[in-house]
């Protein structure tokens, strides 16, 4: 009966199309991004290699719409690729949620014409993006982010600093959150477009990362950083509710993120399924051992349902009139994937027994490229925020006396 479905249900929900793709992605990300994720981390270099045959193979841009040259692939599309990356190398599954979601994502949807075609062409050259929102003073409170964009005449000048910047360095287009100003006067959060090299766009210290470290994550300074007007990515609803714009359009790199998780726990749960049946202790393999059994029925449990959550918060974007996945299902998504991610790849090091805990095993690096999901893209803690403000239909401010009772 089982054999009727593939191990990962696909079979049940994916058209020909998706299959293909899926099986097209797995076949690339064997062949170019397994053979090379160990040295990766181990050089903590961007793995150029690895995003020259993503271009080639149309997985950077992916998302862009057809008239500027993309493929017009949904959310869905591209979470079955980062998925299958993530699998293999975890941070090629990151270089494709940038590739195609977040910062390119709300360009796409909310700049101009020359805007468009602007971060259309960077992506598909093969840039992922870097987006600046966090500061040191400002990570989970976004809003109370300081860098300001002053209007001076025809111009934008920008001051203020961000860290943890994924890509610092070696994106080469940035979307910056910044407090737009005129004449002195607060006018809300807006989207700036820059690019590496500008006078003024200073790439700061590097981060030394327990994982996923074949991408830089820096800090990113703006001193006195001089961009046009038309740099300004203004959402729909206006500037006032820029932020508010901005971070829907976030929404897909918030599955983006939970899918990267999941990969990582699949390639996790595979290595340790292989090394059970093949790992021999007091006469037999210890696949024969009870206790194992059920840890692994259990990792492949928690893997399927958040697999089911990331394809039921990516297919929402295909409903939601803003094309970006719904902000709970998004949230719930991302808080199961990330939290099983963790879960799961160490019990995959458990299983191994100390070969697990050794670099040369792939396992002891999922652990650390897992860990980052529930604190990256926001924390778990925030996204419960959100789902409980949505559950209860009520505002959840976190600051000093902002709570509301339900119903006001
Ligand atoms: C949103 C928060 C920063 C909390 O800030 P506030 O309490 O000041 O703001 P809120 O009133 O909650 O929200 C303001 C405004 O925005 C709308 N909003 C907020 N979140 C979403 C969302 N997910 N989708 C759509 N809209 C959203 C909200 O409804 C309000 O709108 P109105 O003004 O009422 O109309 C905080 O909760 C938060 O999310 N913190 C996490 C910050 C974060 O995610 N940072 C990610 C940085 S990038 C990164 O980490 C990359 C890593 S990766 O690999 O992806
Ligand atoms: C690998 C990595 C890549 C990243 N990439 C980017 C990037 O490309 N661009 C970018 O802008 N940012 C990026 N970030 C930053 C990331 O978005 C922030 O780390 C995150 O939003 C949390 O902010 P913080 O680290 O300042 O933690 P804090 O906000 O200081 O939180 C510390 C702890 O307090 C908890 N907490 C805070 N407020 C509340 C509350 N109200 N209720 C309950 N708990 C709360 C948090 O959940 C957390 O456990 C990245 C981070 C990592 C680790």
């Amino acid at each position: 009966m089982f054999d009727r479905y593939d191990h990962d249900v696909s079979s049940l929900f994916l058209t020909p199309d998706q299959s293909a793709l899926k099986t097209r992605a797995r076949a690339l990300a064997e062949h170019v991004a397994r053979p090379s994720a160990a040295q990766t981390d181990r050089t903590e270099e961007y793995p150029l290699d690895v995003v020259a045959s993503l271009s080639e193979a149309g997985f950077m841009g992916m998302s862009v719409p057809e008239d500027l040259a993309g493929q017009g692939a949904t959310c869905f599309d591209v979470a079955l690729v980062v998925e299958e990356f993530a699998r293999c190398c975890g941070v090629s599954g990151r270089i494709v949620v940038e590739g195609n979601m977040g910062a390119v994502g709300a360009i796409i949807a909310y700049g101009t014409p020359e805007q468009r075609e602007t971060a259309a062409r960077y992506v598909l050259s093969g840039d992922k993006p870097a987006i600046c929102i966090t500061e040191p003073g400002a990570g989970s409170a976004a809003t109370e982010m300081t860098t300001t964009a002053e209007r001076k005449g025809d111009s934008w000048v920008l001051n203020g600093s961000k860290h943890w910047i994924t890509g610092g360095g070696v994106s080469r287009l940035h979307l910056i959150f910044a407090r737009v100003m005129e004449g002195g006067v607060f006018k809300g959060i807006g989207g700036f477009m820059a690019y590496l090299g500008e006078t003024g766009l200073i790439i700061g210290a590097r981060e030394p990362t327990m994982g996923l470290r074949g991408i830089p994550e820096t800090a990113v300074h703006f001193d006195n950083l001089v961009l046009p007007l038309d740099r300004l990515i203004t959402p729909p609803e206006g500037i006032k509710r820029g932020f508010s714009g901005l971070m829907n359009a976030y929404n897909a790199q918030r599955v983006g993120a939970a899918t990267v998780a999941l990969g990582i726990a699949q390639g996790a749960f595979e290595a340790a399924c292989a090394h059970v049946k093949k790992r021999e202790q007091f006469g037999r393999p210890i696949a024969e051992f009870q206790g194992l059994q059920w840890m692994l029925a259990d990792m492949s449990i928690q893997i399927d349902a958040a697999r089911m959550m990331i394809w039921r918060a990516a297919k929402s974007a295909d409903h939601e009139p803003s094309g970006f996945p719904d902000p709970m299902l998004a949230a719930q998504a991302k808080v199961f994937a990330s939290e099983m991610a963790v879960k799961v790849t160490n019990d995959a090091l458990q299983l191994h027994g100390a070969s697990g805990y050794s670099r040369n095993t792939p396992v002891e690096r999922m652990v650390r490229d897992a860990r980052m999901f529930t604190i990256g893209g926001g924390t778990a803690q925030m996204l419960r925020n959100l789902v409980a403000g949505k559950v209860l239909d009520m505002k959840t401010p976190q600051t000093r006396g902002g709570y509301a009772r339900a119903g006001d």
